[in-house]
């Protein structure tokens, strides 16, 4: 600090088009640090010589992974404990713990796939207390709290910093509830020692408590002799007058020079002896590598980002200790981390590998064309999953080496239906207890409803895009639902869109609307992941008809992480038409959404809407008389005992009053001046596919000859998921016929085009090189000034943990 200015020395070096002797100011901005790049890049170079495991992930085979198989014995507490999980979290906790137990030279990995609101978090605090909990009991070295070398000492990783913390609020409650003596308990969290690594700058606040600095600080506090102790207390003292003068020289603004510099030097003289302080304090007190050193080695569990698992500290903690250091690694999130930052905690030699994730949901944020060319937004449960699943089809192995969980305890079931058939193949299922919930009278809006915003149109908005119509349409849900329900807040509703230019023209009319007291939160999907809010409205945005193209609308993985947020209702706003379009010059672009539409069809969940009704039709979202009230999917059905296949139960047991129309009111026909917008099919029995078919073009395309023989495997081409939406009339869709018409009238039922000229069409979102919440233009001026960004900065994720961890 020199004038009271913060400087700093750089040494820049140009590729010669910088003049040597230039003496201008020249403006540098940090575009990203290499830190992590370099730690990716010594994880591989590491990779061969260190571990075991080199060979399984580089060459993976069946064998390598572990099946439910693996049988263990269990204790009656264990027994007791796992009473709260259900089946598919047991097997899971018991395939990844009998994994640890075997021989820790032999390399293995464990699979666990988790769909949204599954219980994965849960399922690892599980996993967690079965790995520490088991030797304490039989009298162990590790119930010594300070041994120096546990015996069972798991290392924690997640992808983001967001991730980690959620996932150790969790551990947090696990082990505090778990606590055998609450008055004494044996370490820092219950009788467990726990510690998060990592700048304290990116901790969220609520596990802020276990960051290694803050145990470094209070251990190092606490043995100091008084004196230095005052030291400590003078340096805070100093630390709060330059937090003070700073907040008062930056309101110095206007003509005030002398005051200026006054505060300049003020603040120069305080820099300065807080400095001296500093260095006094760092010279009587010693360094605290040494105690950073002992609080890891006393540590069970050892939470961080995979990025700082390759950092020089756990390295230098465990040098010269022998033997490997951990039992196992956990990587939570595991689909949302690239291959390469997944290598790097095993760095530290363990053997045995969890992976816990979704490779359904979105994948690790790569903005780079190029390196996604490569695969390098792949992650290693993508990779592993996608090869596991080519050996069941080819019949080299019988069945998956793969624990699922299969339950999930988020959304109504009538959210669940259409994810659960397209995308997890008919496996999801909703907890009974959660559908209970969710179907409840207190809630007064319907579950599931998609809205045909047929006068809609995009408009481009610099770079992005914007449609005024659904964002008029959203004020309209989202003042019914603030009129009906007062307690609904911020946390509760969440606005889902994927252009930046919609967010913020959303936000403006909320801050608007409702004087910055905005009852909702607008975001990209991108940041809603992994969270979860009672009413989500999604707007889709595109409107573009004549072209057809979506973007990175398109995108399963995008598609499914939007339509999974929701606990009790979920309305889409979208304009049918373009997105359900199938492109005959991209037969797979707009499929999944056609998909998606074609179901809400068979299930009678369209409205179709145009301007002068908007404020009408959003009065569709509150539930029906009881008397006319039914499941939108399932007629009512005996539930087995702890969960059940999709459908909401029969909803005319438990909704009330709330209502003010009913499906088969005139209210659901399509007005006259909406027919422009009908929602385009022209056998709704008929699947995308087989329509496609009558296109010789995309029979060519596909392998077939003229009268639509298959010359090659049509799989291909054909959506990837053996659960697409069935014709109507299985089993998974019963919905009888007749109910299409009440909402959208048979004879508005027309065939999507795939006849519009090749020209017209604008290039996929791949070419445009759109990125979520990014404009098109950030996003091509990112790829240039840097190539990857592995990770996205996450927001913190179920906010519902919130109250909850409050309390830690
Ligand atoms: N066996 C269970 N019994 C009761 N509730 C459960 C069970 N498993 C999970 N839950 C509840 O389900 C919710 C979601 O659990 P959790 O956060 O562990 O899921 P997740 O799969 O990590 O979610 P996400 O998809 O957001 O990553 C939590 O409120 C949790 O308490």
């Amino acid at each position: 600090v020199r004038n009271g200015k913060s400087e700093c020395s750089l040494s820049i070096q140009t590729q010669d088009n910088l003049p040597a002797n230039l003496n201008e100011l020249v403006k540098c901005i940090v575009i990203s640090s290499l830190v992590t790049t370099q730690r990716k890049l010594k994880a591989m170079s590491l990779l061969n010589g260190r571990n075991q495991l080199a060979r399984a992930v580089l060459n993976p085979n069946p064998m390598d992974f572990c099946t439910k198989d693996l049988l263990t014995t269990t204790s009656e507490r264990i027994i007791a404990y796992l009473k709260d999980f259900n089946e598919d979290q047991k097997k899971a906790i018991e395939t990844a713990y009998a994994m640890v137990k075997q021989s820790p030279s032999v390399a293995k990995i464990c699979l666990i796939h988790g769909p949204p609101g599954t219980g994965k978090s849960k399922t690892i605090v599980g996993l967690l207390y079965r790995l520490l909990t088991e030797n304490q009991r039989k009298g162990h070295s590790d119930e010594n709290f300070n041994a120096k070398i546990k015996q069972n000492r798991v290392l924690v990783c997640a992808p983001s910093n967001a991730a980690v913390d959620e996932l150790m609020k969790k551990i947090i409650l696990g082990f505090k509830e778990k606590c055998k003596d609450k008055k004494n308990p044996l370490g820092n969290c219950g009788d467990i020692n726990l510690v998060r690594l990592g700048p304290e700058k990116s901790i969220n606040n609520e596990v802020l408590k276990f960051s290694l600095d803050s145990q470094v600080n209070h251990r190092m506090k606490k043995d100091l002799p008084s004196h230095v102790q005052d030291m400590h207390r003078k340096k805070d003292s100093l630390d709060h007058q330059l937090d003070e003068l700073s907040r008062q020289r930056a309101l110095c603004r206007g003509g005030r020079e002398i005051q200026r510099q006054e505060l300049d030097e003020k603040i120069a003289k305080v820099s300065k002896e807080r400095q001296e302080l500093a260095s006094k304090i760092k010279e009587v007190q010693g360094r605290p590598q040494k105690t950073q050193s002992i609080i890891i080695l006393e540590s069970h569990v050892i939470c961080c980002t995979l990025s700082t698992s390759g950092g020089l500290l756990l390295e230098s903690a465990f040098r010269g200790q022998g033997g490997v250091p951990f039992s196992c690694v956990i990587v939570d999130e595991a689909g949302q981390s690239c291959e390469v930052e997944t290598l790097t905690p095993l760095i530290h030699r363990c053997n045995k590998l969890v992976l816990v994730g979704d490779p359904k949901q979105l994948p690790p944020t790569v903005i780079s064309m190029k390196a996604q060319e490569y695969g390098y937004d792949q992650s290693m449960m993508a990779r592993f999953y996608k090869l596991l699943e080519d050996n069941v089809e080819h019949n080299m192995i019988g069945r998956l080496p793969i624990v699922q969980l299969t339950i999930q305890y988020r959304m109504h079931p009538d959210i669940c239906l259409f994810p659960s058939n397209y995308i997890y193949n008919r496996s999801l299922k909703t907890n009974r207890q959660t559908e209970t919930f969710r179907c409840s009278s207190d809630w007064p809006f319907q579950p599931y409803l998609v809205f045909d915003v047929g006068d809609g149109s995009e408009r481009r908005d610099n770079d992005s895009y914007v449609n005024v119509q659904e964002i008029k349409l959203v004020m309209e849900i989202i003042k019914l639902i603030k009129d009906k329900r007062k307690d609904v807040t911020f946390r509760n509703i969440g606005i889902i869109t994927h252009y930046k230019a919609q967010k913020t023209m959303i936000q403006k009319d909320l801050d608007k609307e409702f004087d910055r007291k905005g009852p909702a939160e607008v975001d990209t999907v991108d940041a809603f992941q992994g969270r979860q809010k009672d009413c989500v409205i999604v707007t889709c945005v595109r409107a573009n008809a004549m072209q057809g193209s979506i973007g990175f609308l398109a995108s399963l993985q995008r598609l499914n992480v939007t339509i999974t947020r929701a606990k009790y209702s979920l309305f889409i706003l979208g304009h049918l038409r373009t997105l359900m379009q199938l492109l005959p010059w991209c037969f797979c672009e707009n499929q999944h959404w056609n998909h998606l539409i074609q179901d809400a069809q068979k299930r009678g969940a369209i409205i179709k809407t145009c301007d002068k009704n908007y404020r009408h039709d959003a009065m569709k979202i509150l539930k029906l008389k009881p008397v006319l009230q039914r499941s939108l999917t399932h007629p009512p059905t005996i539930a087995p005992e702890v969960s059940r296949p999709q459908g909401g139960l029969p909803s005319n047991k438990l909704d009330s009053g709330f209502a003010k129309t009913s499906f088969v009111s005139p209210l659901y026909h399509t007005p006259p001046d909406c027919s422009e917008a009908a929602v385009t099919s022209k056998d709704p029995e008929r699947s995308p596919v087989q329509d496609l078919l009558r296109d010789p073009r995309l029979l060519r395309r596909m392998g077939a000859d003229a009268n639509g023989k298959f010359l090659r495997d049509p799989q291909s081409l054909s959506p990837q998921h053996s659960g697409a939406t069935p014709p109507a009339g299985e089993p998974s869709f019963p919905v009888p016929q007749q109910d299409l018409g009440s909402v959208v009238p048979q004879s508005a039922v027309t065939a999507p085009s795939t006849h519009k000229p090749h020209v017209q069409c604008e290039p996929p979102a791949a070419i445009t090189g759109e990125r979520p919440g990014l404009s098109v233009k950030g996003s091509r001026r990112s790829m240039a000034l840097c190539p990857i960004i592995g990770r996205r900065t996450a927001v913190p994720r179920k906010e519902n943990f919130h109250s909850k961890a409050k309390s830690l």
